[in-house]
């Protein structure tokens, strides 16, 4: 082990023992190398010598189960519907690929671009379960494709960094840690859990620093942290050097070496064109090419493999190179005799178990009786509270997007009732009041709308990541969003309607007041409910103007056209439009409840025509003097509870449904 080693954690047992100066490729490759002999003694060896923080912790690193991964005949195809064709196209990508991945190895996919790297993973992740034919067994066990325990033993680390950019470092570890540690495991011991795991791959200095500050190669480093916490037995990476420069890179690969030979983990990751030094690192290799697996085993056989064939890697060149340039056909060898060559060299290996047992049960058997279950993650209740600290954290530090805002509503608030003064109190301005309270309804449907109609789009890769790595059910993500979003969005609605009401003079009578306040803020807060449902069910292109259209649809029904002049097919469409329920509950509000007849403003010293002194003429006139206010707040806030229920629904299925 070189000098440069910086702790040695028992807690680590002798992961910790391969911090190495990464400086130098050799230093890792040599440190690594002889990592899984070393590592205890020089555990010891630095216990009793050196007296720093990780030495002090009397904190262990639970063992986990080790766990063999094979799969037989894994096969994957997407059905497509081809509007040429006019019928559904079937795209076969796995082509029955067997193979088996060990505890104790890291496990490279290679193969070229589009050969079926990165489904091959999710499929054996448990991330892509429609479309993929074949068993994979766990330590000898079918696996059920939503098995449970597999799902508490594993993680899967996709190819894009997935995190919270307004959190730091400390707190996105600590949040992770309480939300997958949960409550039988003490706080000190989750934070000695992250100052190491954050020690280990590097990251201590940036723990103050956001993550949305951090470099590629950190947020990387990061991602493997987080997962890292729950301490899975299997690890997926889908390509995790991508965008790292070659000493990131080394160092990203000695940390999954070592984490597959100190802590017996089972590490798979995909791979795009390792250096020679990189490929070396691997123990094993699984090389795809059309969806075909075209070699399985050592690393340092492939190379006799190919020879075998009449393939001779040139002296000097990179195996990994020279095995892509095969894949590709440079070399002038099918597809179909790579893969009868490594059928024929797998039956003489039989590198998958001859016998298979019957699936039992749904349990991930261990190897090592001694192992511990990873700790049952935190409760409904408690997951719900962290994720709403996590989002108020985001918020507050999103302080830009929470003062324009408020101020928006604020300033719009100003405006309306600065041209619409004075509208609510005369009989000869009842109709700027109508537009006033329609273009009122309209600020705060869309803004209530638009402001979230957004949020799933965006979120869903990051939902996605951690619904699927059992950080958190979906319930309590939910009502954490709404949590925020909900006082948020009613705070903003009130502070507009608080200023233009009392601007245009609208009448200043407790009950008016809070039947006004009540029913506009419930028409933003179903609007969300929309805004929510649109953006759970719709991409980002579409949902910016599904939302509009569909809030300038409801908008006509009740304010452009009456009951009676609208077609009778339409009619529907007023008795679902909260958009009407909550503008008539409004007008009648405001002009309805035994309102007394109205001034009529002098004009040049003249009373002119005054059409509406009587408030309930108006209301006649419109259609509206029937309105029921209970019957139409029922409506807003039914509507919004079902609004939120299918968008729950939605999630769920986007979800579990993959
Ligand atoms: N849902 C899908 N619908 C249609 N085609 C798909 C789908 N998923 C994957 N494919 C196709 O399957 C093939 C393999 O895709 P995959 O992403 O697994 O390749 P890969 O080997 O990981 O490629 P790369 O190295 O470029 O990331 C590609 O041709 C891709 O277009």
């Amino acid at each position: 082990m070189s000098a440069s080693v910086a702790y040695c954690s028992p807690a680590r047992s002798s992961l910790s023992c391969c911090q190495v100066d990464n400086s130098s490729q050799n230093d890792v490759h040599d440190a690594c190398a002889n990592s899984p002999v070393d590592g205890p003694e020089i555990a010891t060896g630095l216990l009793q010598s050196n007296n720093n923080y990780f030495v002090q912790e009397k904190h262990q690193f639970p063992k986990r189960p080790e766990i063999d991964l094979q799969f037989r005949n894994i096969g994957f195809r997407v059905n497509s519907w081809s509007l040429k064709k006019f019928k559904t196209e079937t795209k076969e990508i796995l082509h029955g690929v067997s193979g088996e991945f060990r505890a104790g190895e890291l496990t490279a996919i290679m193969g070229p671009s589009g050969a079926g790297k990165s489904t091959l993973l999710n499929v054996l992740a448990g991330f892509t379960v429609q479309g993929m034919s074949g068993e994979i067994l766990v330590n000898g066990k079918l696996r059920s494709s939503n098995s449970e325990s597999w799902k508490r033993t594993s993680c899967y680390i996709q190819q894009y960094s997935l995190q919270r950019t307004k959190l730091t470092v400390g707190e996105a570890m600590t949040l992770a840690a309480h939300l997958k540690l949960g409550c039988t495991i003490s706080s000190g011991f989750k934070h000695t859990q992250v100052l190491e795991l954050l020690e280990i791959l590097g990251l201590s200095h940036c723990y103050d620093t956001l993550c949305g500050k951090l470099s590629g190669g950190q947020k990387k480093r990061l991602d493997v942290a987080l997962e890292l916490l729950s301490n899975p037995s299997v690890l997926f990476l889908d390509e995790p050097t991508t965008g790292l420069d070659s000493a990131s890179t080394s160092q990203c690969i000695a940390l999954l070496r070592r984490l597959a030979r100190t802590e017996r983990r089972t590490v798979v990751c995909t791979i795009h064109q390792p250096s020679a030094l990189q490929f070396e690192m691997f123990d094993s290799l699984y090389a795809l090419a059309d969806g075909h697996c075209i070699y399985k085993g050592a690393v340092n056989t492939l190379v006799p493999h190919l020879a075998s064939l009449g393939l001779h890697c040139p002296p000097y060149h990179n195996p990994a190179d020279f095995l892509l340039e095969v894949a590709i056909g440079e070399y002038g060898i099918s597809t179909d005799k790579l893969i009868s060559a490594i059928d024929k060299s797998c039956e003489n290996q039989k590198t998958i178990a001859a016998s298979i047992k019957p699936p039992l049960d749904d349990d991930c058997h261990t190897k090592d009786e001694k192992t511990e279950s990873p700790p049952p993650p935190a409760g409904l209740l408690a997951q719900c509270y962290l994720l709403y600290k996590r989002q108020l954290m985001s918020l507050r530090r999103d302080y830009f997007l929470l003062v324009v805002r408020i101020l928006c509503h604020l300033i719009i608030g100003l405006l309306f009732g600065y041209l619409y003064m004075g509208s609510g109190i005369y009989g000869n301005r009842v109709l700027a009041n109508y537009v006033y309270l329609y273009g009122s309804l309209l600020l705060i449907v869309y803004t209530g709308k638009m402001a979230v109609t957004l949020a799933f789009p965006l979120e869903m890769q990051i939902l996605t990541r951690e619904h699927f790595n059992r950080w958190y059910k979906l319930a309590p993500y939910y009502i954490s969003l709404l949590l925020v979003e909900v006082p948020f969005q009613a705070a903003c609605a009130a502070t507009y309607l608080t200023i233009s009401y009392w601007l245009t003079g609208q009448p200043l009578e407790t009950s008016r007041v809070f039947i006004f306040m009540l029913v506009s803020i419930a028409a933003s807060l179903c609007a969300q409910a929309w805004g929510f449902f649109i953006g759970a069910t719709t991409n980002v292109r579409i949902a910016v103007f599904v939302g509009p259209i569909i809030a300038v649809l409801l908008s006509v029904f009740g304010f452009c056209i009456r009951y009676m002049d609208t077609p009778w097919f339409f009619r529907w469409l007023f008795h679902i439009s909260y958009f009407r329920a909550s503008f008539h509950s409004l007008l009648v509000t405001v002009y309805g409840n035994n309102r007394g007849r109205l001034p009529c403003e002098e004009v040049d010293g003249e009373v002119p025509y005054c059409h509406y002194r009587l408030p309930q003429s108006f209301l006649h006139e419109m259609e509206i003097g029937q309105t029921g206010l209970i019957d139409n707040l029922a409506l807003i806030v039914g509507l919004g509870v079902l609004m939120h229920l299918c968008t729950a629904g939605a999630l769920w299925c986007k979800l579990n449904r993959r």
